[in-house]
């Protein structure tokens, strides 16, 4: 899949702006972004959804609407709606009839870990199951990339874990995968790759390991035990000191030098934790420095 060069704008809002991005077949993506950052609009074009203003979209060397028709293609929406009185087999048997070559049923009911639920109504799933049953439906032609856009929203922390189940058992087969979201240890955890979007544009393109490198640092944390802040930014390694209350956060380069310089200090602290920079703070850091 290639996006080149695309931009896309509604009135004044510039949704995508100048996106370069190129998967290749087999990787697991994450578009990972704040609210407005131009992941849908992003997404809406390389289904064939929407036209860009500018620049070129390409999935398996031609244009989206064809790759989609041809069922290389399936998708994930986000408002997508489900018919509310078949069951979860009749939907699967629904989408099965729309491909050229559909996988079996029973495999799709498998994979989306909805087997034991085929012969339910989908208006009486819960909202995990119910995002379960469109993953199926999206997976029921045998799609070389799926698309999913925050596929996870809204689910608790237990049916997550199961979709992402799901999903894995998908793309081991070495289909590629594109998924939007705002949860970076989501991204970081089922992504081989993590693509930054910020503003429409790309802001960073990596592991996850690698994004949370570009900010590095650790975080020194303690509590002050009544000691005065002064002399907290002459530590070691200290790049930034925030105090909330009796708690001080040391950002440093070098957390080690920094707690042995605190203890020499001789000052009283309790509570001490030392914490490497999460997905988070890689995420803020970057999106607010193209502010
Ligand atoms: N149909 C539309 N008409 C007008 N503005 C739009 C339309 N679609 C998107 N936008 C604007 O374009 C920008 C990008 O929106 P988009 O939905 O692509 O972001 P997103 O990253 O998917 O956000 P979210 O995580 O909230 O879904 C936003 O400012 C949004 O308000």
């Amino acid at each position: 899949m290639r996006l080149h060069e695309v931009s896309k704008s509604f009135g004044d809002v510039r949704a995508v702006d100048r996106l370069d991005l190129t998967i290749a077949e087999g990787e697991t993506v994450a578009l990972l972004g704040p609210n407005g950052a131009g992941k849908s609009t992003a997404i809406g074009m390389m289904l064939g959804l929407s036209g860009p203003d500018s620049g070129t979209v390409e999935l398996f060397g031609t244009a989206p609407r064809r790759a989609v028709a041809a069922g290389r293609v399936g998708a994930m929406l986000q408002d997508a709606g489900t018919v509310p009185n078949a069951t979860v087999r009749e939907l699967v048997e629904l989408a099965r009839a729309l491909y050229p070559g559909p996988l079996p049923t029973d495999r799709i009911l498998r994979t989306a870990g909805l087997t034991e639920l085929a012969n339910r109504r989908l208006d009486k799933l819960s909202g995990g199951e119910a995002q379960r049953a469109r993953f199926a439906f999206a997976l029921a032609g045998d799609p070389r990339l799926l698309v999913l856009d925050e596929p996870t929203a809204a689910m608790d922390v237990s049916t997550r874990q199961q979709f992402w189940d799901a999903m894995r058992r998908y793309s081991a087969a070495g289909h590629t995968v594109l998924f939007a979201t705002h949860y970076l240890e989501e991204a970081d955890q089922y992504a081989d790759r993590v693509v930054v979007v910020a503003r429409g544009r790309v802001v960073a393109d990596g592991s996850g390991t690698q994004i949370k490198a570009l900010t590095g640092g650790r975080t020194v944390a303690f509590d002050l035990a009544g000691e005065a802040t002064s002399g907290l930014d002459q530590l070691p390694g200290v790049r930034a000191v925030q105090v909330r209350g009796d708690r001080a956060s040391l950002r440093s380069d070098d957390s080690d030098a920094t707690v042995a310089a605190l203890v020499r200090s001789g000052r009283c602290f309790a509570n001490l934790e030392v914490t490497g920079a999460g997905l988070q703070d890689a995420f803020l850091a970057l999106t607010s420095a193209e502010a």
